[in-house]
């Protein structure tokens, strides 16, 4: 116990001293894990970590999981935010859920305020700190879609100088404009535009609308005998908001003699009390109003007069689906927060929220969820039992207003395809759909009837349920995928009889027979979808394919081979596989080889920007970087106009389109329409994103390379780039005062003195060849987990760290990671190619890697290349064939298989050990005893194999260096065990 509380003593302090607020923003772990915590207890990492479940479950620690484990506990969280007093969740798996769930708590805490039900004040500084968090909007759902334009605007009027711009938020009943409002003042508050101890007062005008009196006084106060029952004097809302924000609501409800004083006090910041006659106030508010009123209605022309900005928001029928769905997940997360239960949605129910109509808007579609979830949890029978949304408990009133639109139908399919058959909604508010049934070959069938039936009852023709249900095979195909499953030959050979892989095998070559090959990703999709199949007709349970007759004629070739091969097996296993069935296999012979051609492909990159050699400069530095050509570039001259960059982007856009369409990197302003004038010309899904630089060229074009990303995940990708550079565009902004950081590129080894300093020196000569000089390279030693996690968190404090180069990926979410292997594949310039690939030669050691699909002779002559610029004293050539000799035995006495990148990276830091004992240059390594203990075998494994190379350099390896060869080994373990599955 007094372990326990010494631990939770420790994480506390680490919090407190290390992490800061601004860390929850960054897309990074936050936390720290069991060996971080364990190194500074000095307790061994298997007592910490007890130790921490135990806290846990003892509700004193938050776990947050993501590719490890991270703790934080919960006295930190709930320092930093306040409103979360008692209901810190358990477990949270990203930061912005923290986020999420505060300001949730903070919209919530804001409708009691003390004024009335429709006023609410924001007064206290605990809010004011949460709002201090929210330096954008990205946690409001559609911030980057359909309320993008009403962002950047909302900004902008928050950031001139010197109070900001008043504003008119325009939108009906129920779009969001209250949280818009919110969102403003957060972010007011986060650019310092706000000080400290400004309010967020929100005041509701139509509440007061038929008591003009009362209104006024509500809003400016009053002096004693001002009026019948004033006895007193009081101060009014806009003195509240001195110094803050002041929302009011339903503004064209205002009398006019208050409208008058509104903006009276915009104009001068002074206004009276009500019956005040000697004073004048004087305030400073930002105002924000809001109106249901069309705007070119009468009762809003002096407000448009007067109000500078005005920011529209759309209704929900407006904005896209996937947002809505976004909305559905985030309403219901709430609501499982509420009645502190597990919430399962049906497809089909999720189906009918997507496409309802839903006159009320967001805040209409929020006061249904709540009435379904509340119905469904009282009828729920069993009281620990999750509680089940499912259609045919839905209202009628929504079942009843389904739109009938095609295209909204074949878009909520698809976003349900992404889905299993249900949606798991957890009770600390996370929406998860990884919970989802994703052994499909069971249900498949299933599946498919069932949502026929379903869009049958719906009445949707033929023609488009044959859509959707394509999309459902094409979704069920990816998943077959043996990257999706991990299947390898044995997995197979376990799952499904042998019996039946015999009888498989031997269609298969009937099918290779017929001119049809089957691909190894095919031979394992299909063996587990024709399993499926047989067990199906063995229980009498009916295969449907509505689409059997179009399979046939589209794919005729596929068809007859399916045909043949249905028959053999039904012959073998005596069955009748149905035609329908053989529609299946057809699909799956002619989808996948169509598959493998689209996996080549990548989406293309194209950056146009003013300037005679702008955008070419940057294009040709990413490129050259990654070792491609696959970024285009279009300089603008000055003096061109739009039409003339469309004409241009016109011609190279159909040059370099694979099929899996374009993103746009463009300068901020006139170009931004260039993306839809491409897509109209062409009919190529173009992407556009503003605000371009070398690092967002970069970053985009190293997701865009990588052939199973498309569009949307390039898309996304560029618009968290674009937030790495935003301190660029704020720079530019002579009202804003945010201190940006330095960038920064890390070089990765495990010393940080071997590969990291040589690829250092390297970029650095890129860089002021391109000249990007604020650009550092910062060259770290990642041979040690939770010293590299230390490392960085400082790091991240002094620098935005925007990408990571070398031997050791440091997993920074969000940032790419350039392997060793892939610079020396490819990049960096001709000159890093040339330095790395000197010097091939054969070599014995070959056929062992060989055999494991590795280039032998192209990996060794990459290493003895680097090398050769590596070491003074040791030949590399002769210093490589010792070390091979000891990898072997090594491999063998410790049952661990390197991979390519595993293997170079023994060898180069192998031989830089060999260089470093000759010059007597030692490296360290914390608590040797503790962790040579901790791995005897290793330990005495590498003891008696590093005996050649002690014997051929008289060296002597001591322990330090024995332990970060054990670190090496131990990677490769953690990587053949991931690659086990
Ligand atoms: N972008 C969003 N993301 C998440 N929730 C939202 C979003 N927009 C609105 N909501 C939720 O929808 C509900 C209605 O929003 P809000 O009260 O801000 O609308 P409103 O336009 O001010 O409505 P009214 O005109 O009725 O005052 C609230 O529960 C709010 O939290």
């Amino acid at each position: 116990m007094k372990r326990q509380l010494k631990i939770l003593e420790i994480l506390d302090e680490l919090c407190t001293k290390k992490l800061d607020k601004n860390m929850m923003q960054q897309h990074k772990p936050l936390g720290f894990t069991a060996e971080e915590v364990a190194i500074l207890a000095g307790f061994s990492r298997s007592n910490v970590s007890s130790d921490l479940n135990a806290l846990h479950r003892e509700k004193l620690v938050v776990k947050l999981v993501s590719r490890s484990t991270y703790y934080v506990t919960v006295k930190w969280i709930e320092s930093l935010y306040p409103a979360l007093k008692g209901k810190v969740p358990e477990v949270v798996r990203h930061q912005r859920q923290i986020e999420e769930l505060a300001a949730n708590e903070f919209s919530q805490s804001g409708r009691t305020g003390e004024v009335s039900d429709t006023t609410s004040l924001k007064n206290d500084n605990a809010l004011y700190d949460n709002a201090q968090n929210y330096d954008s909007f990205d946690g409001l759902i559609g911030a980057q879609d359909s309320l993008k334009v009403a962002v950047e605007q909302a900004k902008a009027s928050a950031l001139y100088p010197p109070k900001g711009l008043d504003t008119l938020l325009v939108g009906s009943t129920g779009v969001g404009k209250t949280l818009f409002a919110e969102y403003m003042y957060r972010f007011a508050c986060s650019q310092g535009k706000i000080a400290h101890g400004g309010r967020f007062i929100v005041f509701n005008c139509a509440d007061y609308a038929n008591n003009p009196q009362l209104l006024m006084s509500q809003l400016f106060g009053h002096v004693r005998g001002a009026f019948t029952g004033a006895d007193k004097d009081k101060a009014g809302l806009v003195e509240k908001a001195d110094g803050g924000m002041l929302f009011l609501d339903e503004v064209h409800r205002l009398p006019p003699e208050g409208q008058e004083m509104l903006f009276y006090l915009l104009d001068r910041g002074d206004f009276r009390r009500m019956g005040d006659t000697d004073k004048i106030r004087h305030v400073t508010i930002r105002l924000v109003a809001a109106t249901t009123e069309n705007p070119d209605s009468a009762l809003l022309k002096t407000f448009l007069r007067r109000i500078p900005v005005v920011i529209s928001l759309p209704d929900l029928s407006m904005r896209p689906l996937h947002e809505r769905f976004e909305l559905i997940k985030f309403l219901l997360a709430r609501e499982a927060v509420h009645i502190q239960s597990k919430l399962i949605v049906s497809q089909e129910a999720l189906w009918a929220l997507l496409l309802y109509r839903c006159q009320g808007n967001i805040g209409q579609l929020r006061n249904d969820l709540q009435l379904i979830c509340a119905k469904a949890f009282l009828h729920r029978g069993d009281k620990v039992a999750p509680v089940r949304l499912v259609y045919e408990e839905l209202p009628p009133k929504i079942k009843q207003a389904i739109v009938y639109d095609p295209q909204a139908r074949l878009e909520t399919s698809k976003i349900l395809c992404t889905l299993g058959s249900e949606l798991f909604i957890q009770p600390n508010g996370t929406a998860a759909d990884e919970e989802a049934d994703r052994s499909l070959p069971k249900n498949f069938y299933q599946t498919i009837s069932e949502r026929m039936q379903f869009l049958k009852s719906q009445g949707i023709g033929q023609a488009e349920i044959i859509q959707c249900i394509e999309m459902d095979f094409e979704n069920y195909f990816q998943r077959l995928g043996p990257e999706q499953l991990e299947i390898s030959q044995e997995y197979l050979q376990s799952i499904l009889p042998q019996e039946f892989l015999s009888v498989f095998d031997l269609a298969c070559s009937l099918a290779e027979k017929m001119g049809k090959a089957l691909s190894r990703r095919l031979y394992y999709a299909l063996a587990i979808h024709i399993a499926a199949t047989v067990e199906r007709i063995r229980s009498g349970l009916p295969i449907v394919n509505p689409n059997v007759r179009s399979v046939a004629e589209q794919h005729p070739k596929e068809y007859i081979v399916a045909e043949k091969m249905a028959q053999c097996i039904g012959e073998q296993m005596g069955i009748l596989i149905p035609l329908d069935e053989i529609g299946f296999i057809a699909l799956m012979l002619a989808t996948f080889d169509d598959r493998q051609g689209r996996e080549e492909r990548k989406v293309g990159v194209l950056v146009i920007t003013h300037g005679n050699s702008t955008a070419t400069s940057m294009v040709d530095f990413a490129n050259k970087l990654l070792g491609v050509t696959h970024a285009k570039a279009i300089d603008m001259p000055l003096e061109a106009n739009v039409d003339w960059a469309i004409e241009k982007a016109v011609q190279v856009a159909k040059e370099i389109d694979q099929g899996k369409g374009i993103i746009l990197l463009v300068d901020m302003g006139s170009l931004s329409g260039v993306a839809k004038a491409l897509t109209n010309r062409t009919g190529i899904m173009v992407k556009s994103v503003e605000m371009v630089s070398t690092l967002m060229v970069l970053h985009v074009l190293h997701k865009a390379i990588l052939p199973k990303n498309d569009i949307n995940i390039v898309y996304r990708s560029a618009w968290t780039a674009r937030s790495m550079v935003q301190t660029v565009v704020q720079a530019n902004n002579p009202t804003d005062f945010m201190n940006g950081k330095d960038k920064a590129i890390l070089t990765t080894c495990l010393t940080g003195q071997g590969a990291a300093a040589k690829i250092k020196g390297l970029l650095e000569k890129l860089l002021n060849q391109w000249q990007l000089f604020n650009i550092r390279v910062i060259a770290v030693e990642a041979g040690n987990q939770e010293m590299l996690q230390t490392r960085l968190m400082s790091l991240q404090h002094s620098y935005d760290i925007v990408a990571s180069v070398g031997s050791i990926d440091p997993q920074m979410e969000d940032r790419p990671h350039i392997a060793i292997e892939e610079l020396m594949q490819g990049g960096a310039g001709s000159e890093l190619r040339r330095l790395l690939t000197d010097g091939l030669k054969a070599s014995d050691i070959a056929d062992r890697y060989t055999d494991r699909g590795m280039d032998w002779e192209v990996m060794r002559g990459m290493v003895v290349g680097m090398l050769d610029e590596f070491l003074t004293f040791v030949n590399p050539r002769k210093v490589m064939d010792t070390l091979m000799i000891c990898i072997r035995k090594l491999e063998d006495e410790l049952q661990v298989e390197f991979s390519s990148s595993g293997l170079v990276r023994m060898l180069v830091h192998s031989a830089c050990m060999v260089e470093r004992l000759l010059t007597n240059a030692g490296i360290s390594y914390p608590e040797t005893a503790a962790f040579i203990a901790e791995h005897p075998l290793e330990y005495s494994v590498l003891k008696k194999v590093s005996n050649a190379l002690e014997e051929q350099f008289t060296v002597n390896v001591n322990d330090e260096e024995i332990c970060h060869l054990i670190e090496i080994i131990k990677m490769e373990r953690r990587k053949n065990t991931i690659e086990e599955g």
